[in-house]
């Protein structure tokens, strides 16, 4: 796992790198341009493009400077420097890559408060006027000049943060911070970079190590966790001889209507292609004879509007319920049987969530470990309206323990809360897995998963990822603009296979 961090946490962390290594800091700005570097040249290597470095007067100021001297270095010639003078106050850091600058033949200009703005020529331009430091909305004269680079649409690289974004907290609303193509950031991404809103920031963003201490980075106990390939690794376990059907668990899932059969059928392939041992469809007569022909390897249990069908619950090692089931009274009086007779952990999703929405009771009375997998608006209609995505982490971090359930809410970086307190953010999946049915999808697997006896958290953290992996390879090789669920639910067995070689 990797530990995310705030932006205070990041200054504790350079501060104990710089004191522990030891560093000088301004080795270790030095280091984190270096790494800037290495990372630029590698993807704008025209030479002849001309550049221009905007700096502010803090370290992020300091980063643009050695930045600038360094790609100089490397034959960018066409290279110039503007500091935005808005404040008296500089770093040290700032100071001494400043005269290291002053030595060499790159043009520059410092813009000041009442100045009006330069012409700006350059191909591309490098943010480096606020960082990691920001501690209030831009105004005034970076607000200006903000809102100038801004209208001028040109390719923006910025240095660890576009300035003018927060790295945690709310982010503001659209035309606060200076949009970039690229961000190159510090040791890890921030937070804030994985929630939707900093879509309208950041078109791409890779992390460069700058040897921050990673043992330190992790003694802080930070909630917020990125999964990782080789996290998943640790989990999936290879099948042993003599295993057997039974081995790997008899799941029921709960789904469809008549003209919603595709939900079923698409979350129960899944958990077939995901590893249950059996598994078995509670599905509505009109919808048999497709369930039939779609998977030949689901079992099935009719249901009819009027009456409960005899699930013999307690049967199931795992249980799913909601993905096109309808929210009338009969999926309903469905919901409360599964909820208040099954004493395992169920995966709850899609209707099933719209069903709890405003139920109180039955939302309180969901078994303990339990799963539910709900998107941005199921998220909401469950637990209030929210108006950003920071908003919405706090708030599962609060549901997932006062209910004692994992709370998958579904996303580019799915976040799947828990109940002791952690937000995992996942990091596979892509657009072209933006369809209609990708969500049952990922509930046939977790359920699968949890059939064959991975714990609840196993099972979301695993199911998740592999159901993304599932999808890049699919759609990335090619650079597919649409995958169908189907086609992820058929592949999850090759990816598991590479997920589950040493
Ligand atoms: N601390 C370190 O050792 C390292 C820091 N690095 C760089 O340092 C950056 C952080 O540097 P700083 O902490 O100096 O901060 P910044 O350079 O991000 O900002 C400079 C100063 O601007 C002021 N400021 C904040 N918000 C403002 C606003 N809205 N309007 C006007 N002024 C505002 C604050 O006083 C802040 O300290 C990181 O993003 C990274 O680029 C890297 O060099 C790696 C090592
Ligand atoms: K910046």
């Amino acid at each position: 796992m990797l530990p995310l961090l705030t932006a205070q946490q990041i200054r504790e962390a350079d501060a104990y790198t710089i004191a522990h290594e030891p560093i000088s800091s301004v080795n270790l700005m030095e280091r984190a341009s270096k790494a800037f570097v290495s990372w630029f040249v590698n993807h704008f290597p025209d030479k002849r493009d001309t550049i221009s470095v905007y700096c502010g007067t803090g370290n992020n100021g300091g980063d643009g400077l050695a930045i600038a001297r360094l790609l100089f270095e490397h034959d960018y010639r066409r290279i110039n420097v503007k500091i935005a003078r808005y404040t008296a106050r500089s770093t040290a850091d700032f100071d001494v890559n400043l005269q290291r600058l002053q030595a060499m033949q790159i043009p520059l200009i410092e813009l000041s408060e009442s100045e009006t703005l330069p012409q700006e020529n350059a191909d591309i331009l490098i943010d480096a006027l606020l960082g990691s430091g920001l501690n209030k909305p831009l105004d005034g004269s970076f607000r200006a000049l903000v809102d100038h680079l801004n209208s001028l649409s040109k390719c923006v690289v910025a240095v660890d943060v576009p300035t003018g974004f927060y790295t945690d907290g709310e982010v503001e609303l659209e035309g606060a911070a200076l949009k970039s193509n690229l961000v190159i950031t510090f040791q890890q991404a921030k937070i804030n970079f994985l929630l939707p809103e900093s879509g309208a920031y950041i078109n791409c963003w890779e992390a460069v190590n700058i040897g921050l201490d990673t043992e330190f980075i992790s003694s802080l106990q930070s909630p917020y966790q990125m999964v990782e390939d080789k996290d998943i690794h640790g989990i999936l376990k290879p099948r042993t001889r003599f295993s057997h059907k039974g081995t790997f668990g008899h799941s029921l899932i709960i789904a469809g209507q008549a003209k919603t059969m595709g939900a079923a059928l698409l979350s129960s392939s899944a958990c077939v292609y995901a590893g249950a041992g059996l598994t078995t469809a509670c599905v509505p007569e009109a919808g048999l004879t497709a369930l039939n022909s779609y998977q030949a390897e689901v079992m099935a249990i009719v249901r009819n509007e009027y009456q409960l069908p005899d699930l013999e619950l307690e049967k199931f090692k795992a249980i799913a319920i909601g993905p096109g089931l309808g929210t009338g009274d009969d999926a309903l009086a469905l919901l409360q049987h599964v909820i208040t007779d099954y004493q395992k952990p169920l995966v709850i999703d899609a209707d099933g969530l719209n069903l709890l929405a405003g139920n109180t009771i039955l939302v309180n009375q969901l078994p303990a470990k339990s799963i539910i997998t709900p998107h941005m608006k199921e998220f909401d209609r469950l637990f209030g309206h929210h108006t950003s995505w920071w908003q919405r982490l706090q708030t599962m971090w609060q549901k997932a323990s006062e209910l004692n359930i994992y709370i998958v809410l579904k996303n580019s970086y799915t976040i799947t809360g828990t109940p002791e307190g952690q937000l995992y953010f996942n990091s596979s999946s892509n657009a072209a897995m933006a369809v209609g049915g990708m969500g049952d999808v990922l509930t046939g697997v977790i359920t699968a998963l949890l059939a064959q006896g991975y714990s609840p958290l196993e099972a979301c953290l695993a199911g998740v990822y592999l159901h993304g992996r599932a999808g890049d390879e699919l759609a990335l090789p090619d650079k597919l603009n649409v995958v169908l669920p189907g086609q992820v639910a058929a592949r999850v067995p090759a990816t598991m296979a590479k997920l589950t070689q040493k």
